[in-house]
């Protein structure tokens, strides 16, 4: 079968957080976009989250005819995918809701659309078990904010055609995303396994009084954090190890993965850390509201991605390398 690849309707079916990330992304790139939400007053809630990503947006640079009002939200799902010509569900990461939506779903949509799904760690052989062409269904794991994080990791599950993976990879890349092919089928993909083990670990920390939320942030801010923006773990510390590179790392700091400097299994969420975390990360936000705080991170992330994208050219390389 082959593919849809060229896009003009885009369906979101789940508008919270993540779908009206996907939404905004879409529209900013030119696009008629048909969104499902069954929460009410999900419509508005939607439509306001995308006004304050268009500040962003713009800044970045909107397609040609791109506009807010090319988006349509309707009352069924039918109604949402039947004229897509390509698909993201974005709805809450329940294993039982997902199977269901998919569904129907897959039922309604055009066969050869391909379908994406947002979740973060779910296994798309389980979850598309009942669609009808599975071979077309993907997971299109996003980053939040979807409208301006490039990453998307695309799995695909057993019945996955690998033409549908390609398919896949040309539209998150036409709607300006970096697709990373999560080759084999894992809980969590590659991005959430070690965003997972950091939280983890930040979550003991609180716990056993070392830090506050906001310390913790400090330490990945002001340090690991800067670097991760143009360069991973791997040639970071390729670079800690001198001129002997990896191997005198390996050597050095190898001894250190024995020690108890990890704890790995998580700490039980009791409603003191809960209280704690809360607490903390509400003494981080001060009076200013989330949507403020989303456009002073939109803002910075755009002078983040602007000046690697420089950086990069300066030294012979595209932003995607
Ligand atoms: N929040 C995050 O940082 C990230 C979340 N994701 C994934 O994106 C998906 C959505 O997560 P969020 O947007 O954070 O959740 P959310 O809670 O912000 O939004 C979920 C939306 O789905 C709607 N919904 C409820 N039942 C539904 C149904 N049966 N069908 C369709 N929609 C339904 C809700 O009304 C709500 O608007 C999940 O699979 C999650 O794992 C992926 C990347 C990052
Ligand atoms: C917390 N989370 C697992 C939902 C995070 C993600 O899936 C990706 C992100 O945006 O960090």
């Amino acid at each position: 079968m082959t593919f849809i690849t060229e896009i003009k309707t885009f369906a979101a079916l789940g508008s919270g957080v993540i779908g009206s990330g996907w939404v905004a992304r879409a529209l900013a790139h030119g696009l008629d976009v048909i969104a499902w939400d069954p929460a009410p007053g999900a419509e508005q809630a939607l439509r306001k989250r995308i006004a304050n990503a268009w500040p962003a947006l713009e800044k970045q640079g909107l397609a040609p005819g791109a506009s807010q009002d090319r988006l349509r939200f309707v009352a069924t799902i039918e109604e949402c995918v039947r004229d897509a010509d390509f698909i993201q569900e974005s709805a809450p990461e329940r294993l039982d809701l997902k199977l269901d939506l998919h569904a129907k779903i897959s039922a309604a949509a055009k066969p050869n659309a391909i379908i994406g799904s947002s979740t973060s760690g779910l296994l798309p052989s389980e979850f598309y078990e009942s669609a009808t062409h599975p071979e077309r269904c993907v997971v299109g794991h996003p980053f939040n904010p979807v409208y301006l994080l490039p990453l998307v990791e695309i799995v695909g599950g057993q019945h996955t055609a690998p033409e549908a993976i390609e398919a896949a990879k040309a539209i998150y890349t036409a709607l300006g995303m970096r697709p990373l092919h999560v080759r084999k089928e894992v809980p969590g993909f590659i991005a959430d396994r070690l965003l997972e083990a950091l939280w983890r670990e930040a979550l003991h920390l609180v716990n056993d009084g070392v830090a506050s939320t906001g310390e913790i942030d400090d330490a990945i801010r002001f340090g690991a954090g800067l670097r991760w923006s143009f360069m991973g773990t791997f040639l970071t510390y390729t670079l800690a190890g001198g001129d002997a590179g990896m191997r005198h790392f390996m050597a050095q700091f190898g001894p250190a993965l024995k020690l108890p400097w990890t704890y790995l299994p998580a700490p039980e969420l009791t409603d003191k850390l809960i209280d704690d975390v809360v607490e903390g990360t509400s003494e981080q936000l001060g009076d200013r509201s989330i949507a403020a705080l989303e456009r002073y991170r939109d803002d910075t992330l755009l002078a983040v991605l602007d000046a690697v994208k420089n950086s990069k050219a300066r030294h012979g390389m595209a932003f995607g390398d």
